[in-house]
């Protein structure tokens, strides 16, 4: 039984990495319950008017450590009564073991194993599941046992990262596929407040924590890019207080009024292109310090793969989430355009 009033949230949860018994959390104003390592549930114990309940999760990618020192943060606040929240909210520190060694993850990228990514049959190991995948797997019926516990009110779920690279808009989030569904107003505004302005509208299905939510909870749920990758300790505070200060209202019941909605105070951009790595020979053909967004013209050539050229195909494309390190089949690349919304907003 740990003392959460001596030692934080973050501390306990990494010196447990792929497990910790359940416990209680005794507080005058709060029901806490630690479901498992990085899963904590308060439950303010004055039930709220206010109907909306919010999964924060970082540290699905380990090296991502901003997000981790906002949630944990947020958490010492509240439970030492600094803050008085409102709302319901699960954090969640995704992989801690992967937090440890200071690296995006253990054996793999746990952002693509959800949905029930992390059962699929691996082809490269005859079937073997790591531990990445059985905390996917976990996280999916915590996220789901949480939503549950409030029938009919209204579920957020901003699952939070840095970038490994420099920005050209430092801050951006990913808004999965909607199936048809319109792109929330309120939404466009609560990231503004966190001094998110651009948008990156996703047009399928994906595996990441945020889709999962959307799609299986009907959350309002994103992908929240705050700054870039840096360690521990060197995160400039300041370019953080803003998303720190909207989540802690968000929490304390502030409905956000998104009526004045203008496309114009933001950077609206959908995936034109995904480029995935087939084989070993993938490389890109841009700098290691080229920024996230980037615009490319038509014809430069951005990558190479087996002796051919991967070339711009439109007037203009920009680039988001560059990364020849990934595993064959996954991800290289995101080419990116701009998006006129207008009609497609409520
Ligand atoms: O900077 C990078 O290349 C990756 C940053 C990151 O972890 N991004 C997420 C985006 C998830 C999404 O598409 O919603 C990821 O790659 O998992
Ligand atoms: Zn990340």
């Amino acid at each position: 039984m740990y003392d959460l009033f001596k030692t934080d949230f973050l501390t306990v949860t990494r010196e447990n990495e792929w497990h910790l018994e359940p416990f209680e959390v005794e507080h005058s104003d709060y029901n806490i319950s630690v479901w498992d390592s990085g899963v904590m549930h308060i439950e303010p114990k004055q039930v709220s008017e206010v109907e909306r309940c919010y999964v924060f999760s970082s540290a699905v990618h380990g090296n991502e450590t901003a997000p981790i020192e906002i949630c944990n943060e947020i958490i010492t606040q509240v439970l030492s009564k600094k803050i008085r929240i409102t709302q319901p909210a699960l954090f969640i520190f995704g992989n801690p073991a992967s937090i440890n060694i200071g690296q995006r993850f253990v054996e793999e990228n746990m952002n693509r194993l959800f949905s029930g990514h992390h059962s699929k049959p691996k082809t490269d190991s005859n079937g073997f599941r790591n531990k990445e995948c059985e905390r996917a797997a976990k996280l999916e019926e915590y996220v789901t046992r949480f939503f549950e516990s409030y029938p009919g009110w209204h579920r957020t779920h901003y699952d939070l990262h840095t970038a490994i690279r420099d920005s050209a808009h430092e801050k951006f989030a990913v808004y999965p596929f909607l199936h048809g569904k319109k792109w929330s107003k309120e939404q466009f505004e609560i990231l503004r407040a966190m001094g998110v302005t651009t948008f990156l509208l996703m047009e399928k299905p994906a595996t990441t924590f945020s889709y999962y939510s959307a799609r299986e909870h009907g959350a309002e749920a994103f992908t929240v890019e705050l700054g870039k990758v840096r360690p521990f300790g060197q995160n400039d505070q300041s370019k953080f207080a803003a998303a720190k200060q909207t989540l802690i209202e968000l929490l304390q019941g502030k409905v956000f009024d998104g009526s004045q909605f203008d496309q114009a105070n933001y950077q609206i951009m959908t995936v034109f292109r995904e480029i995935n790595k087939k084989d070993d020979s993938f490389e890109l053909c841009f700098s290691d310090d080229a920024a996230n967004f980037t615009l490319y013209k038509k014809g430069d050539v951005i990558a190479k793969e087996n002796g051919q050229d991967i070339v711009v195909e439109a007037e203009e494309e920009a680039i988001v989430f560059p990364n020849a390190n990934v595993a064959i089949g996954q991800r290289a690349l995101l080419m990116v355009v701009p998006k006129d919304i207008t009609n497609d907003v409520e």
